[in-house]
C-alpha cells in the first residue's frame, strides 16, 4: 500500500486524476455537466466529420475496425492491450487501493476509476465496499426464483434469469413510469446499477451452492468485507486467502474491455432502448455465455484436461503440438486463444501470470504448468495453420484453469465469475449513455442485393 502511495506523485505527473474526498455520487455530479459540454462541443463542431470508411468487409465481418460507438471507460489497443482511462493494467496494480490486508486491485477500486476517470482514495474505497455491502442481500422474491430452477440448468442461465428478475425493483423503471425528465435518468441508472453490482455476489453464489452444494445455507453479507472477500466467503473459501486475492484480481481486470465486446455491446444496445440496467445486464450475461465470449475460460478448462488425459501432465513440447493439429484439424478452435481486437498477448493473461509467478504453490500446479508450456507452443501452431489474425493467448487461455488449481472445479461456474465482473464495465456505461442522454442505438442493415448495388456505383 505504502508503495502505491508514493507512486501517485509519479501519475499525477502524467495528468491522472485522483478523486478528492467526495462520495461516488457527489463525484459523479461534479463531473456530468463536463461531460455533458464536451459531448455537445463535438455535435456542434465535428457531427458531419469524417472519422472512418464502411468498407464491405466492415458490413459482413461482424463490423470489425469499425468506430461505431461511444465507449467512455476504457480503449483497447491491438498490441498494448486494455487502459482504463489511460491506465495500463500494471499503471491500475500500482495506483488502484487493493482490500484490507491484500494487495492485488480491487473491484471496488476499478469501479471508482471506471464511473469517475478518477483514482479513489483508501477511503472513498472502503466506503464504497460498505455501501455494496449494505445493498447486497437479494430480496426474497430472487431467491424463491433462483431456488425453483434446476439444477441441470447452466449456471450462466441462472444467473441471467435471476438478473432480470431484479428488474422488479428497478428504480429507474419506476421513475421512468412516474415520468422524471431526462437529465435525471442517469441517477436513478447508478442506483440500479450500485444495487445489481452490490446484489451479482450473493445471486452467484446461491447458484453456486443451488447446483454444487445441495443449497447449503448462505452466511450473511458482511458490512466490513469487500465485494469480493464477501462473494469468496458466500462461496465457502474465506479460509484460502491466496483464492481471495486471485480472484480480487480476476474480478478488477476483467470488470471493463471496451464496448465492442459482446457482453458490454449487448448491454449498451439493449440499455439505449431504456430497458434499466438490470434487463440490460441480463441480457449481456447471455452473450457472455457464448464459446467465443465468456464461456472460453470453461473451454479452455475443458480443453487442457481432455489434452492432459490424452497425452499426461509431463508431456512434450511435440505431444502439444500434435494434440493442437488435432484440434484445429478437426474443425474446433483452440479456446483461450485469437482475438477480435487483440493482436498480441493479452496483458489480462501476462498480469495473471505474474500473479502465478509470484506464488510458488500456483508456480508448481500441474494444469497451471501445461498452461505455460502450451503458450510456448501454441503461437507458432496457429501461425503456421494460417488463419487466426492473432495467435496468442488470451485472458481466458489461463483464468479458470488457476479455479481449478485452487479446487474451485465446477467449469460450468467459471463465467458466472466472469459476469461478477463484467457488471462494472457495462453498467458504468449504463450510466453515461442515461447522463449524456445518447439516442437508441438503431444502424442501417442491407441486404447482400443491396451491397451488390452499392459496388456496382
Ligand atoms: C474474454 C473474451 O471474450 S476473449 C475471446 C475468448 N474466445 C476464445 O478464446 C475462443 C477462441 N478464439 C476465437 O474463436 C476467435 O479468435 C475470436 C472469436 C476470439 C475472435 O474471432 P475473429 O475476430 O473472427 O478472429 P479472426 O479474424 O482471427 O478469425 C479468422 C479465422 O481464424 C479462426 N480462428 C480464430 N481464432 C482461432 C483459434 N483460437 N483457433 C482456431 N481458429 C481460430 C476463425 O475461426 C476464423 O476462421 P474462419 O475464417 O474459418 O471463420
Ligand atoms: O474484447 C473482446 O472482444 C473480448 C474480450 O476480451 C472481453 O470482452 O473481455
Amino acid at each position: 500500500m505504502l508503495a502505491k502511495v508514493s507512486s501517485r506523485s509519479v501519475f499525477a505527473a502524467r495528468n491522472v486524476r485522483f478523486s478528492s474526498s467526495l462520495s461516488l455520487q457527489d463525484t459523479l455530479a461534479e463531473i456530468v455537466p463536463a461531460k455533458r459540454a464536451q459531448l455537445q462541443k463535438l455535435k456542434a463542431e465535428h457531427s458531419q466529420t469524417v472519422i472512418g470508411e464502411v468498407k464491405v468487409e466492415n458490413v459482413i465481418g461482424g463490423m470489425r475496425g469499425l468506430k461505431a460507438m461511444l465507449w467512455e471507460a476504457s480503449v483497447l489497443d491491438p498490441n498494448e492491450g486494455i487502459r482504463f482511462h489511460g491506465l495500463s493494467i500494471s499503471d491500475c496494480k500500482k495506483v488502484l487501493p487493493a482490500a484490507e490486508g491484500g494487495q492485488e486491485i480491487i473491484l471496488e477500486s476499478m469501479l471508482w476509476l471506471l464511473l469517475t476517470g478518477k483514482v479513489p482514495t483508501v477511503e472513498q474505497t472502503r466506503a464504497l465496499s460498505r455501501e455494496l455491502a449494505s445493498r447486497g442481500e437479494l430480496p426474497a422474491y430472487a431467491e424463491k426464483i433462483i431456488d425453483s430452477l434446476p439444477k441441470t440448468l447452466h449456471p450462466m442461465t441462472q444467473l441471467s434469469i435471476a438478473v432480470s428478475s431484479l428488474n422488479h425493483d428497478s428504480k429507474f423503471a419506476a421513475a421512468y413510469e412516474r415520468g422524471i425528465p431526462k437529465t435525471e435518468y442517469w441517477t436513478y441508472a447508478l442506483e440500479d446499477s450500485l444495487d445489481l453490482i452490490a446484489k451479482l455476489p450473493a445471486l452467484a453464489a446461491r447458484i453456486y451452492t443451488n447446483v454444487y452444494r445441495d443449497g447449503k445455507s448462505l452466511p450473511a453479507i458482511k458490512p466490513d468485507l469487500d465485494l469480493v472477500g464477501n462473494y469468496v466467503n458466500l462461496l465457502g473459501y474465506s479460509d484460502n486467502h491466496s483464492l481471495t486475492e486471485y480472484l480480487r484480481l480476476y474480478i478488477a481486470l476483467h470488470g471493463d474491455h471496451e464496448g465492442g465486446n459482446v457482453s458490454a455491446h449487448t448491454a449498451h444496445l439493449v440499455g439505449s432502448a431504456l430497458s434499466d440496467p438490470y434487463l440490460a445486464y441480463s441480457a449481456a450475461l447471455q452473450g457472455l455465455a457464448g464459446p467465443l465470449h465468456g464461456l472460453a475460460n470453461q473451454e479452455v478448462l475443458r480443453w487442457m484436461l481432455a489434452m492432459q488425459e490424452a497425452v499426461g501432465a509431463d508431456c512434450t513440447h511435440e505431444q502439444i503440438k500434435e494434440y493442437l493439429w488435432k484440434t484445429l484439424k478437426s474443425g474446433q478452435v483452440v479456446p483461450g486463444y485469437g482475438h477480435g481486437v487483440l493482436r498480441a498477448p493479452d496483458p489480462r493473461y501476462i498480469a495473471l501470470q505474474e500473479f502465478v509467478d509470484a506464488n510458488p504453490a500456483l508456480a508448481a500446479s500441474p494444469i497451471i504448468k501445461l498452461v505455460k508450456k502450451t503458450f510456448e507452443v501454441a503461437p507458432g501452431v496457429l501461425k503456421e495453420h494460417g488463419k487466426t489474425k492473432n495467435p496468442y493467448p488470451n485472458v481466458d487461455a489461463t483464468s479458470g484453469c488457476l479455479l481449478y488449481h485452487y479446487g474451485l472445479n465446477e467449469f460450468k461456474y467459471y463465467t458466472v465469475i466472469f459476469g461478477v465482473s463484467r457488471s462494472i464495465g457495462a453498467l458504468t456505461q449504463y450510466v453515461w449513455d442515461r447522463a449524456l442522454g445518447v439516442p437508441i442505438e438503431r444502424p442501417k442493415s442491407v441486404s447482400m442485393d443491396v451491397l451488390e448495388a452499392l459496388v456496382k456505383k
